[in-house]
C-alpha cells in the first residue's frame, strides 16, 4: 500500500462536524457461485473517521460495492471484523443511509412523501414532520415538495434520493456512485452540492466512484483498490480546503497518482 501524502486527512480539508467512525478489519469476502468460490475482498484495513469523507476507486468488479454493502450491514463479511463507533455492524440501521445510483423514488408519492418515507417506516412522521422540510430545504426543493418524480429532472431526482437520506440524520452516508446516472453537468452541480451538504448536515461519507475527478473533488481520503480480490493499493490524501478548485494544480497531480495507481497512463 502506498501513501502519497503525509499530512494527516484534517490538516488543510476539514471533515464535517459530526458523524460515524467505522472500524473495517482484516475484511475478506468471498461469494459462493456454482463452482466454487469467488473471493472479492482481501484483508481489507481501513478506518472513516468520524465526520471523514472517504471515496473508494478501483477497477471494474474488484468489490467496491460489496465494501458497501458490507459497511452497511446489508451482509455480514466472510472474515474480519466492521464496527461503528466501536459497535460491530451486523444489520442495516437508519444511521446508515445507503444511495445508489438509481434514486427509486416511489411515482406515485409526491417529493415530500418520498422524503418521508424513513420516519414513516419508524412511526416517527407524526411528530417530526418538520425534518422532512428541513431536508428538502437542505437540499433546495422546498418549491418542489408537492411535484411528482415524474415532473423532476434527474439531478432534481437525485436531490430527492439525499433528502430522503438526510431526514433520517445519518451518522454514515453510503453513496455507490450517486452521480453515475447524471449528465456531465449536472454532475459537477451536484458535486459541490455534495459538498456543501456534507459539511452542514455533519456526517462521514463513504462513496464509490468511477470518476477520479469526482473522488479527488470530494473526498478527504480516496484509496484506490486494486483488481479482484480487492486489496488497498494506494491512499491519496486530498490535502486540500473546501470548496475546491478544480483546477488546482495539487488536483491534477493526485489525479495522476490516482490513474498510475490504477494501471492507467495519465499522459492526457
Ligand atoms: N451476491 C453475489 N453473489 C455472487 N457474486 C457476486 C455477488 N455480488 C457481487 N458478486 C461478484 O463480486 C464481484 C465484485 O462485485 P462488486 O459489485 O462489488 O464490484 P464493483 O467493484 O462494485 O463493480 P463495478 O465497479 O463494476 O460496479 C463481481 O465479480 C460480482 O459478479
Amino acid at each position: 500500500m502506498v501513501s502519497v501524502a503525509s499530512a494527516p486527512a484534517a490538516a488543510d480539508a476539514k471533515l464535517s462536524p459530526g458523524g460515524a467512525r467505522i472500524d473495517i478489519e482484516g475484511v475478506s469476502h468471498w461469494f459462493k457461485q456454482q463452482d466454487g468460490v469467488l473471493q472479492v475482498l482481501d484483508s481489507i484495513d481501513l478506518q472513516v473517521q468520524p465526520g471523514e469523507f472517504v471515496a473508494l476507486l478501483g477497477p471494474s468488479g474488484c468489490g467496491k460495492s460489496t465494501l458497501l454493502r458490507l459497511v452497511a450491514g446489508l451482509e455480514p463479511a466472510t472474515t474480519g471484523r466492521i464496527a461503528q463507533d466501536g459497535e460491530p455492524i451486523t444489520r442495516p440501521d437508519p444511521s446508515r443511509i445507503v444511495v445508489f445510483q438509481d434514486p427509486t423514488l416511489y411515482p406515485w408519492r409526491s417529493v415530500w412523501d418520498n422524503v418521508a418515507l424513513g420516519l414513516q417506516a419508524r412511526g416517527l412522521l407524526k411528530t417530526q414532520r418538520s425534518r422532512v422540510d428541513d431536508a428538502l430545504a437542505l437540499v433546495g426543493l422546498t418549491d418542489f415538495a408537492k411535484s411528482f418524480p415524474h415532473q423532476l429532472s434527474g439531478g432534481m431526482a437525485q436531490r430527492v434520493a439525499l433528502a430522503r437520506a438526510l431526514v433520517n440524520d445519518p451518522q454514515l452516508l453510503v453513496l455507490d456512485e450517486p452521480l453515475g446516472k447524471l449528465d456531465s453537468l449536472t454532475r459537477i452541480a451536484m458535486q459541490s452540492e455534495l459538498v456543501n451538504l456534507w459539511q452542514r448536515a455533519g456526517f462521514s461519507a463513504l462513496l464509490v466512484t468511477h470518476d477520479v475527478e469526482e473522488a479527488l473533488f470530494l473526498a478527504n481520503r480516496v484509496i484506490v483498490l486494486s483488481d479482484r480480490p480487492a486489496r488497498i493499493a494506494a491512499e491519496l490524501v486530498v490535502d486540500l480546503p473546501y470548496p475546491r478548485h478544480r483546477g488546482h494544480p495539487r488536483l491534477a497531480q493526485l489525479r495522476h497518482e490516482a490513474l498510475r495507481h490504477l494501471g492507467l497512463d495519465a499522459t492526457w
